[in-house]
C-alpha cells in the first residue's frame, strides 16, 4: 500500500469503505481484478505441463491433510504451567484436589452455630483465609470470618456482616435477616472432588485453563507441543525490502506466513529465502528438524520449480498432488520418508493463503493434536450477501467479510492479490457452478478476531 491510500479496514463502517475501495475495477494493461463474481478462467495447460490428473477435490484434500496428521507420531511432555499456553492437553485434566479443599466461607461477616442471637467469641479479627483449622464453634456462639476463610466445625451459617448488627455492651450478634442453615458456606468438594475429570484430552490450554489447573493442585501440565514449522520461501525474484525494481517485486509471503503460522499453532522456528535452486532445496529439506517443512513458490511446472523434482529425489510420498480449488490448485502435501511431512505452497500469494488454509490448517490442527476438544472449530456455514460466479469443476475460496448476518464476497480476489483477503475476516468455500446471494455457504475463519483487542495468538 502507498503512502497516499488509505488503510481498507473491515471494521466499524470499514467494510463499506473497503467494498467501495476495491469495487472499482483499474484500468489498465494486464488482467484487472475485474468483478468480484468473475470465474477463474481454468488454466491453459502450457506445452509440456504435467496435466494435475490427480487434482483432489477440495473437501478430500482438507480430509487428508488431516489424516496424515492423524496417523503422525504424536509428541507429548511435561511443562511447567507457565510454558503450557496454547498447547494442547495430552490427557485429560483430573482434579488432585477436592475444590474448595474445605468448607470456605463465601463473605466476610460472621460465622455462627444454631439459632441466634449469638454470644460473639474471639478476636476482633476473627477468622482469616490461609490459617489452619480454627476451633469448634458451640451451639450460640459467633466469630467473625473472612471470606476464603476455614470454617468451623459445627458452624450452620455465615452472615454477611451488613446483615448483622452487634450489641457490643451484651456481647451478642443479632441476624437482621432470616438465616438459612448452609448460607453462605461453599462446601468442601462444591466444585469438584479430587478424582473428577475437569477438562478432556486435546483441549487448548487458554489462560483460563492456566488458572483452572492451578487451582485444581497442578505445577506441570502434560501436553501436547505446538507443531514446528520451518518455512523456505522460493523465488529469486524476491526482495526482502525496498521497491519493487527491474522485475524484482517484494516477497509477500515471508513476512506473512509466520505470524499466521503461529495463529494457526505451530512453532515457526525459521523462515528463509532460498535460492531457485533444487541442490540449496534438498539440502534444506533433508536438514530440517521441523515436524512441517512449508516450501512457496516452485510448485508449477516452470524451469525453476524444483519442489516435485526434490520430493521424488527424497523418496516422499505425494499424499495430495494439485487440488481442485481456485486459487491454489497447485498446491501439495507430501509425507517425507522420515515421517515429517512437507506442505507445497503455491507462489502466487493469494494460492498460497487457500493452501495454508486447505491443507496447513488442518494438518497442524490434527499434530497439535487439538482434535475433539471444546476449543476445535471447522468450517461453519453463513449467508452470502451477494452471488459469487463459480468455477466450473472447482472449488473456489473467496475473502468475505461479516457484515451482520450475511457475508460480503470482496473483489481483488485474485491468486496474486492479497488485497482483498487483507480487508476479510473469513473466506467463503463456493462449490463448483456458484453460489447465490442468500445461499448458505461454508465458511473458514481467519484468524485474528481478537487481533484488534489484544489477545488471538498464544506466542
Ligand atoms: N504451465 C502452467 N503454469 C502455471 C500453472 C499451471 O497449471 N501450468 N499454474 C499457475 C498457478 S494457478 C499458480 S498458483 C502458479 C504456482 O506457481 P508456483 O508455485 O510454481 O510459484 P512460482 O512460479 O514460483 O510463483 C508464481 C507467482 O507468484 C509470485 N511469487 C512467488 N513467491 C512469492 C512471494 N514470496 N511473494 C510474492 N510473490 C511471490 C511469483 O513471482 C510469480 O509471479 O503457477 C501458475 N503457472
Ligand atoms: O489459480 Mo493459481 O492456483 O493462480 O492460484
Amino acid at each position: 500500500m502507498t503512502g497516499s491510500e488509505p488503510p481498507v479496514s473491515p471494521v466499524d463502517d470499514g467494510v463499506e469503505e473497503a467494498l467501495a475501495l476495491v469495487s472499482a475495477p483499474r484500468p489498465g494493461p494486464g488482467p484487472g481484478p475485474g468483478p468480484v463474481p468473475g470465474p477463474a478462467p481454468a488454466p491453459e495447460p502450457a506445452p509440456g505441463h504435467r496435466p494435475r490428473h490427480r487434482a483432489a477435490p477440495w473437501h478430500r484434500a482438507r480430509d487428508t491433510a488431516v489424516a496424515a496428521g492423524k496417523v503422525a507420531p504424536r509428541r507429548s511432555h511435561r511443562v511447567p504451567l507457565d510454558r503450557a499456553l496454547g498447547q494442547t492437553l495430552a490427557a485429560p485434566l483430573t482434579a488432585l484436589t477436592d475444590l474448595p479443599s474445605f468448607d470456605t466461607s463465601a463473605m466476610d461477616g460472621w460465622v455462627v452455630a444454631g439459632p441466634g442471637p449469638w454470644r460473639i467469641r474471639g478476636a476482633a479479627d476473627g477468622i482469616l483465609a490461609g490459617h489452619a483449622a480454627p476451633a469448634a464453634l458451640e451451639d450460640g456462639e459467633a466469630v467473625r470470618i473472612a471470606t476464603g476463610a476455614r470454617i468451623p466445625a459445627e458452624a450452620t451459617a455465615v452472615i454477611r456482616s451488613e446483615h448483622a448488627r452487634t450489641d457490643d455492651a451484651r456481647g451478642l450478634l443479632h441476624a437482621q435477616r432470616d438465616v438459612v442453615t448452609g448460607q453462605d458456606i461453599r462446601p468442601r468438594g462444591q466444585e469438584c472432588r479430587s478424582g473428577d475429570q475437569l477438562l478432556p484430552v486435546a483441549t487448548l490450554v487458554t489462560p483460563a485453563v492456566l488458572g483452572l489447573a492451578a487451582a485444581a493442585g497442578y505445577d506441570e501440565l502434560s501436553t501436547v507441543p505446538r507443531p514446528r514449522v520451518e518455512v523456505f520461501v522460493l523465488g529469486d525474484e524476491l526482495l526482502a525490502q525496498g521497491l519493487p525494481h527491474e522485475g524484482l517485486i517484494r516477497d509477500a509471503l515471508g513476512p506473512m506466513l509466520g505470524p499466521w503460522l503461529a495463529m494457526l499453532g505451530a512453532d515457526v522456528v525459521a523462515t528463509r529465502r532460498l535460492t531457485d535452486d533444487a541442490e540449496v532445496l534438498l539440502a534444506a529439506v533433508r536438514e530440517s528438524r521441523a515436524d512441517v517443512v512449508m516450501t512457496t513458490g516452485g510448485t508449477a511446472a516452470g524451469p525453476v520449480d524444483h519442489v516435485h523434482p526434490v520430493l521424488r529425489a527424497l523418496g516422499a510420498e505425494l499424499l495430495v498432488d494439485g487440488v481442485a480449488v481456485r486459487p491454489g490448485h497447485p498446491m501439495l502435501l507430501a509425507r517425507l520418508a522420515d515421517g515429517r511431512h512437507l506442505v507445497g505452497l503455491p507462489g502466487n500469494p493469494l494460492a498460497a493463503v487457500s493452501a495454508l488454509l486447505t491443507l496447513a490448517e488442518p494438518l497442524l490442527r490434527e499434530l497439535a493434536g487439538r482434535v475433539g476438544g471444546a476449543a476445535s472449530t471447522g468450517p461453519y456455514t453463513a449467508v452470502l450477501r451477494d452471488e459469487v460466479h463459480g468455477h466450473p469443476y472447482d472449488t473456489r475460496l473467496v475473502p468475505v467479510v461479516h457484515q451482520g448476518d450475511r457475508i460480503v464476497p470482496l473483489h481483488y480476489n485474485g491468486p496474486a492479490m492479497l488485497r482483498g483477503i487483507a480487508a476479510a475476516d473469513g473466506l467463503a468455500v463456493v462449490p463448483p457452478g456458484g453460489a447465490k446471494g442468500g445461499q448458505e455457504v461454508e465458511v473458514l475463519d481467519l484468524p485474528w478476531g481478537q487481533l484488534g483487542a489484544g489477545g488471538g495468538c498464544f506466542t
